[in-house]
């Protein structure tokens, strides 16, 4: 039952991962706390992002069909949501409101037909799936991440736009669960954001399962396809090209969310973006008021949502100043293999960093597994005083492999830890576990093993690599 009076000391709006992350963060803080949502609590992470996307992944690599993984997902979800409705989260301490937030000033907030007064406000408002403005597209009917997990039947030929995170995710599971599936992408790889490398491997992977790659492709315009198929579309790409499919998918990336909160009327400015902008303490502009989570525009990450969420809540609380920290900031692309990174891309080395890297072929778990897509890369730099003592600090770490997005917390843990890479060496790991990779190529910092040594990056070797590699965040 709601507790619910007109005067807090924080109000959090929006109840996604960053804004569960705030009010959890707050209430043990012994804050009286409002949370206010316009959906039920979780999100796009719950609803519509990571929990059917990973659980539908799960279906297709298990080879179930279509209408089981339909019905994984929503039984998943449900099981989800269940741990945050609003009922658990009024049991822990949490005041709870299910209506849209608008605000009148900086301290106060229109909530369903009434005002409230807070000391503090979290914004935390999510965003939204960016749509292209492809001629054709809005008429023809097309799908986002907000529609795809709710399909009854498995699209026959499904056309993707877009091969970030998302389109090479779903294209891969769809693939699997047998849907004829083109993957469209406007930049000269796959997951352009990531390391040129694991490009290359996700590209063959999903080649070689079935998936249709495009790149440097882009819909010109869509039309209906043959009336014969309900529903069609005809995809005319810029290069002259056609995809026919039944269903497009559109996964070009985020836009801010479009629901009008009036931030002009509490003074909290924009990024060119729409976002809001944020300090590195994540306070707006306007004084008493933060954002965490997608909203700001920073690391679209359910985990670096709540993350920002817990700290923004002790910052507006007034505890121990704490900023929010991107260089430690894990992100997985949950295909087989998966891709994992923290900090730096080796591609980003600085002169005088050095690299390590090994193929899967070289572990001999991968061996074991018959799964030898994929490589290990460590990027060392020097420490101000110390050099390369101990192998030097980490300032990167790029994972393609079965079990990439559990091997890379081991290299997350020393960049947060400010660990030499020399202990990732040091340290015995069972064998053969995947973890072996790390230390085998952290090794490389010291010795020569089988045939492999760490490289320093020169001038010259940064040029002969790849270039033009945009920031992992940039939309
Ligand atoms: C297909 C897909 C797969 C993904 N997979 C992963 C993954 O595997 N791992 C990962 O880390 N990330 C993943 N993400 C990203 C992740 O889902 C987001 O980064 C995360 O959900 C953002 O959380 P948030 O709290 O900032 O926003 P949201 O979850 O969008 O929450 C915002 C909330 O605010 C509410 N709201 C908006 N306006 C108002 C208002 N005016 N008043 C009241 N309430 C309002 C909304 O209803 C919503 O509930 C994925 C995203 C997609 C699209
Ligand atoms: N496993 C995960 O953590 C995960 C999974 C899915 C999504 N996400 C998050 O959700 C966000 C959204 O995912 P996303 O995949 O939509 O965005 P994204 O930014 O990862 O990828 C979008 C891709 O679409 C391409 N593109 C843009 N316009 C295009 C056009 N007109 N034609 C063809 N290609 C075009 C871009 O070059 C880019 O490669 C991501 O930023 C990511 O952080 C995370």
């Amino acid at each position: 039952m709601n507790r619910v009076n007109d005067d807090y000391d924080l109000v959090v709006i929006g109840a996604g991962a960053a804004g569960l992350g705030t009010a959890r963060a707050a209430v043990a803080m012994g804050a009286r706390t409002l949370l206010v949502s316009d959906s039920e609590p979780g999100g796009d992470c719950t609803f519509t992002g990571c929990v059917p996307s990973k659980t539908l992944i799960e279906a297709a690599r298990t080879g179930v069909p279509y209408p089981v993984a339909a019905q994984r997902i929503r039984d998943t979800v449900a099981a989800v949501a269940a741990t945050e409705d609003a009922d658990v989260l009024r049991a822990e301490g949490i005041d709870v409101i299910i209506e849209r937030a608008r605000f009148r000033s900086r301290d106060r907030i229109d909530i369903g037909g009434r005002t409230f007064t807070a000391r503090r406000v979290v914004i935390a408002t999510g965003s939204a799936p960016a749509v292209p403005g492809v001629p054709g597209l809005h008429e023809n009917g097309f799908l986002t991440n907000e529609a795809i997990f709710d399909l009854p039947d498995l699209p026959p030929a499904l056309a993707i736009i877009g091969g970030g995170a998302t389109g090479c995710e779903l294209a891969q599971a769809f693939t699997r669960l047998g849907s004829r599936v083109t993957l469209i992408e406007q930049a000269d790889r796959l997951l352009p954001g990531q390391d040129p490398q694991a490009s290359a491997v996700i590209a063959e992977v999903l080649s070689r399962e079935g998936t249709d790659i495009r790149v440097k492709a882009c819909p010109k315009a869509v039309e209906p396809g043959p009336r014969t198929v309900i529903p069609s579309a005809r995809l005319e790409l810029e290069d002259g090209t056609t995809v026919n499919a039944t269903h497009v998918l559109v996964a070009v990336g985020r836009r801010p969310p479009g629901t009008d909160l009036a931030l002009s009327a509490a003074g909290i400015e924009t990024d060119d973006r729409g976002y809001v902008k944020t300090n590195s303490r994540l306070a707006t502009t306007a004084r008493g008021v933060y954002a965490a989570g997608d909203v700001t525009g920073r690391a679209p990450l359910t985990h670096a949502a709540y993350q920002m969420g817990r700290i923004a809540a002790g910052n507006a609380l007034g505890r121990w100043p704490t900023t929010y920290r991107e260089d430690v900031m894990p992100e997985v692309v949950f295909t087989e293999p998966e891709v994992a990174q923290v900090g730096i891309l080796a591609t980003q080395a600085p002169v005088g960093a050095r690299i390590a890297e090994l193929p899967m072929i070289g572990l001999d778990r991968a061996l074991t597994a018959r799964a030898t897509d994929g490589f290990v890369k460590l990027v060392a730099g020097r420490r101000r005083l110390l050099g390369n003592l101990g192998g030097g600090r980490l300032l990167g770490a790029t994972i393609v492999a079965e079990r990439a997005g559990e091997l890379i917390h081991e290299p997350t843990l020393a960049m947060a830890t400010g660990m030499f890479t020399g202990r990732l060496a040091a340290t015995t790991h069972a064998y053969p576990t995947w973890s072996t990779a790390v230390q085998q190529t952290a090794a490389q910092f010291f010795i020569t093993i089988d045939g492999r040594r760490a490289r320093t990056v020169t001038a010259v070797t940064e040029r002969a690599g790849p270039t033009g590699v945009p920031s992992r965040w940039e939309n």
